[in-house]
């Protein structure tokens, strides 16, 4: 009989490390290819046995199953059964098991043993098993499983030697055996039970820690189970940001009248008093007011990251975002950005892949910084009824949750589109480590908030400041006539007046056109300048003294408020984030090109959103 080399395939869950096995064995020696009809990558390579003789090894997508029915998992399957056109079929299959995760990973390399063809296990990753205080027998599991088991670490190059020489057994093996020997067929529950028992009975130490970890991360990074409990714990903290911030808001929101009720009543009217109440304390003041809701933002991601699950998270993400053309190494930078697209976009450094990287800094501006939760947090509380809609579940909370999706469907979408015309290209892998769970420590957590009030308290005091006194004094002058609106006559109205035509047909009036311009400069500014504006051009003292929320139900309409909402979950942030953008890229093509989409689908879904509340009578 003659032949090619002896094909040899690596078989396992994903993320036992096949590919990292791959590498250590074949080195250089790898050719990638697509499969003919499918998208799915081909990788082969030369693994030199320790006789110096030849074999064919390929690696393939993991799998959990030979039922699954994705892609991927339908290639893993057919190329094991010999079906997949291009590839033979394997003499022998490595299953790569990992060792920190073994009951799990004996379920599906049960079903492939079942095929009774030649096997040899690589028991993967002990280093990690021993970090975690597990000690697995080898020898054990080879006996209950019926096949060689040798252990490895593959990106310490452990193991690689025996690795080899087993494969080499197991081929001559497949020589001198005329067929396989099926074995006996069980079900999936039986399958799960029997891993359990294998697990156990090789398991010769395991500290009680890690017993309760093992079983946390067997349900947070379930394909099925992990993405709906990250999604429902998203959920809980946009509810929170809600709920637990009212009576705070309410606090410093007083404090902020008060302290206007007492500059009104010790100063004589004069220009310099309005500037104080109106301009200073009523723009500032109304950006300060979200100080609670952001906190408790950060809470919650701190604690996230604290405990180990949110890099977790990035795992679990790592499915999703490869469905997009990227990779889980762009989560974090993505998560980042939640706080500020700055620190996000100086953080895709990590990402090795150019187009990955590129690809990541444009949509990073998608994700809703935290500069934009007062915007929308304003708007909500004016225009949607505090209402439950299930029990726990507020109307409020549900809209603010929903402008985030929105914010992350978008950037998933136009991620997608990128990577198929402007960042072409194959996505990169992912390697990532997952930490240990940990308890935060409240220093820590007392730290980190902290670190981000300051940094808020800061923007209100320089940045928001400065903008605010610059508009009250272009909202200010030139004085109007008697009788005359103030803001008509003011050098800002002038210019909001001629961009309110560009905005009408989305439902925007000159009040928005006027707090479009300084949100450039810093988002929270769109608030402080509707409330500037407003103050600015009511004389009445009755009037003046109304809540900014009760001054936007005056003045809008549903639907204008709504298709504001929607032209803040897209319109490009801040200058500083083009600042960056340009220098992390170089140049000024990007940041443009960022600029004009991010615009772009403002306008569009403003425009969209504005019609469509218009047709269903909120106009
Ligand atoms: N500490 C340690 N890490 C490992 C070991 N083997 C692999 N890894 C890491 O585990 C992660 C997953 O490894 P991959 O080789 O990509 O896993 P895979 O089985 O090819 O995964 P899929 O292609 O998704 O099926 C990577 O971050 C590797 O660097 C090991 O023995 N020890
Ligand atoms: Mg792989």
């Amino acid at each position: 009989m003659s032949r090619g080399p002896f094909v040899a395939a690596l078989v396992g869950n994903p993320n036992a490390g096949k590919s990292a096995l791959f590498n250590a064995l074949t080195g250089a020696r790898q050719k990638i290819a697509n499969y003919p009809g499918v998208t799915v990558e081909r990788k082969a390579g030369r693994l030199l046995l320790p006789s110096g003789e030849p074999v064919e090894l390929v690696d393939l997508p993991g799998s959990y199953g030979f039922a699954a029915t994705s892609p991927d998992e339908e290639v893993t399957r057919k190329v094991i059964m010999g079906e997949q056109a291009g590839q033979v079929q394997p003499d022998v299959l490595v299953i790569v098991l990992d060792a920190s995760n073994l009951e799990q990973h004996l379920v599906f390399a049960q079903e492939v043993l079942e095929l009774g063809r030649p096997t040899v296990v690589a028991l993967n990753m002990v280093d990690l098993a021993a970090r975690d205080g597990l000690t697995i027998d080898p020898a054990a599991l080879a006996v209950e499983l019926g096949v060689p088991v040798i252990e490895t670490v593959a990106v310490r190059r452990k193991g690689l030697v025996e690795l080899a020489a087993a494969i080499a057994v197991a081929r001559d093996s497949a020589a001198s055996e005329a067929a396989p020997v099926p074995r006996a067929h069980v079900t999936l529950p039986e399958r799960r039970l029997l891993a359990r028992q294998m697990a156990q009975g090789a398991t010769l130490s395991e500290t009680a820690r890690h017993r309760i970890h093992a079983r946390m991360d067997r349900l947070l990074l379930h394909p099925w189970a992990g993405p709906p409990v990250l999604f429902a714990l998203l959920f809980v903290v946009f509810q929170a940001v809600f709920t637990w911030a009212a009576p705070f808001q309410d606090a410093l929101d007083g404090l902020a009248s008060a302290l206007q009720d007492l500059v009104r009543s010790e100063l004589p009217a004069s220009l310099l008093r309005d500037l104080l109440t109106d301009g200073i304390i009523g723009g500032v003041g109304a950006v300060i007011v979200f100080l609670p809701q952001i906190l408790i933002l950060f809470f919650f991601i701190l604690v996230m990251e604290a405990t180990g699950y949110m890099a977790r998270a990035a795992f679990l993400m790592d499915r999703l975002m490869a469905g997009v053309g990227l990779s889980g190494r762009s989560f974090i930078p993505l998560l980042s950005s939640f706080a500020c697209a700055i620190p996000g976009i100086m953080a895709t450094r990590s990402i090795t892949d150019p187009k990955d990287r590129l690809t990541t800094i444009l949509i990073a501006p998608l994700m809703t910084c935290s500069a934009r939760l007062p915007v929308y947090a304003v708007i909500i509380a004016a225009f949607i009824p505090n209402t439950r809609v299930l029990p726990g579940v507020g109307l409020q909370g549900l809209v603010l949750f929903g402008l985030y999706v929105a914010g992350i469907v978008g950037a998933m979408v136009v991620a997608l589109v990128l990577r198929r015309s402007v960042t072409k290209g194959a996505a990169s892998g992912f390697i990532m480590e997952l930490p240990k769970y940990q308890l935060p420590t409240v220093k820590d957590l007392a730290l980190g908030l902290w670190q981000r009030a300051w940094v808020f308290l800061r923007r209100a005091g320089t940045m928001i400041f400065t903008v605010t006194v610059v508009l009250w004094l272009l909202l200010n002058f030139p004085r109007a006539e008697p009788g005359k609106s103030q803001v008509d006559a003011s050098i800002a109205g002038h210019v909001a007046n001629g961009l309110a035509v560009v905005m009408e047909p989305i439902g925007f009036n000159r009040d928005i056109a006027l707090a479009l311009i300084p949100s450039m400069a810093a988002r929270e500014v769109a608030v402080s300048s509707l409330a500037t504006s407003y103050a600015v051009d009511t004389n009445d003292e009755a009037v003046e003294g109304r809540a900014l929320g009760d001054q936007l139900k005056h003045h809008w309409t549903l639907a204008t408020a709504l298709a504001f909402l929607a032209w803040f979950v897209f319109a490009p942030q801040c200058m500083s984030t083009i600042a960056v953008t340009r220098r992390e890229t170089n140049g000024w093509k990007w940041p443009g090109f960022m600029l004009a989409y991010l615009f772009g689908l403002a306008y569009l879904f403003a425009g969209l959103t504005y019609w469509i509340a218009v047709a269903c009578g909120l106009g």
